[in-house]
């Protein structure tokens, strides 16, 4: 048997890193997939084949008539584990330890960008393994593993990720409970910076400041929570489209400012930020952990124009839209 898997990336659109700290954040799923095909192999291991991974550090020697091939495999064994735990708790919740099983992954997400790599590849991961073993789950218990997957791994995870991704759309989350926000076309361009940070690391980089000066900290992280409390009015009003636009925009900007107060912004990022905004953005900020990867930019006239600048900017725009839909079973071969 064998079966193919996908789930979804996802933006932050108000409230990450304060999320972690049990305040609530708004996020949505968008239209890149990881895919994940899992099927039985009899050797009873756990391999994976992880064809978009680059793990730096390979050294090749040539000799006359032979190549010998090192690499850092602890980094390797570091950058997988994300599937390996999925892998593990699944197999685990269904008496099924001992099972060998194969999994391949390809993927449109780029890693470390603050698109919710980890979450999709672990979501999916589940997803398919789950139907393999048997395991009827629904795609909210879904999210919950993911979630558990991201705790063994990160040490820390509001598990906003992993949710969205499992159930799709936009959502409004908070400890673990999530509601659905109507669905609404979001006129956003996200913008890559080419380089990633690593969401393990800047959860613990925010941990320290907190606990070195928690006096400081803990108000800005109740203010990023005022700012989602005060956009979920904003989604859920009667007001037209321009007004609510503009009024996300300034929460954007005010967002944006506190999570460079943390210390997640990076010159780049802040670089596309400015870039989207001159170009007549109404608001522009990170989306996802930071340190690298990408700030997205509400743009309801000028989608284009921002994405020019944040070309010129020196870096790539995505114009993505929202995904109804989060995992998704793709096909079951016997
Ligand atoms: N296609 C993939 N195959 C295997 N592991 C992946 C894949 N995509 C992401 N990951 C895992 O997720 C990690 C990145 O997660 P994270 O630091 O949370 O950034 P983000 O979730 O914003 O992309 C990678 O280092 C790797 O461990
Ligand atoms: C920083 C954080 O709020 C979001 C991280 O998202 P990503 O892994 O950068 O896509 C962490 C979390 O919510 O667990
Ligand atoms: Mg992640």
């Amino acid at each position: 048997m064998r079966v193919l898997a996908s789930a979804p990336a996802k933006i932050i659109l108000f409230g990450e890193h304060s999320v972690v700290y049990g305040k609530p954040a708004i996020a949505a799923a968008i239209d890149l997939r990881t895919y994940v095909r899992a099927e039985f192999n009899d050797r009873g291991t756990i391999k994976i084949e992880a064809k978009d991974i680059r793990v730096p550090g390979l050294t090749v020697s040539f000799s006359e008539d032979e190549i010998y091939f090192e690499s850092d495999y602890g980094r390797a064994a570091e950058v997988l584990s994300y599937v390996r735990q999925a892998i593990e708790l699944v197999r685990e919740e269904a008496g099924a330890n001992g099972k060998g099983i194969t999994v391949s992954i390809t993927s449109q997400i780029p890693v470390g960008a603050g698109l919710g790599s980890s979450a999709a590849v672990a979501v999916a991961t589940i997803g398919a393994v789950s139907r393999l073993l048997g395991l009827e789950l629904s795609n909210e218990e879904i999210g919950r593993l993911g979630h558990r997957v991201e705790l063994l791994v990160q040490g820390a995870s509001s598990g906003i990720d992993p949710t969205v991704s499992a159930i799709g759309g936009f959502i409004h989350y908070e400890r673990g409970k999530f509601e659905h926000l109507p669905f609404m076309e979001l006129p956003i361009v996200v913008g890559y910076t080419g380089s990633s940070g690593s969401t393990k690391e800047l959860v613990a980089m925010v941990r320290r400041s907190y606990e070195e000066m928690p006096d400081v900290i803990e108000p800005v992280l109740v203010a990023m929570g005022k700012i989602v409390e005060k956009a979920r009015d904003v989604i859920l009003s009667e007001l037209d489209d321009d007004v609510r636009f503009s009024q996300l925009g300034r929460l954007m900007n005010i967002n944006h400012g506190l999570l460079d107060a943390l210390g997640v912004s990076t010159k780049k990022l802040s670089e596309l930020v400015y870039a989207a905004r001159v170009a007549g953005a109404i608001g522009a900020k990170i989306t996802g952990a930071g340190g690298g990867g990408c700030m997205y930019a509400l743009a309801p006239e000028n989608q284009s124009e921002v994405a020019t600048a944040i070309t010129i900017a020196g870096g790539t725009p995505m114009i993505t839209r929202i995904s109804r839909e989060g995992l998704r079973i793709e096909e079951v071969l016997p």
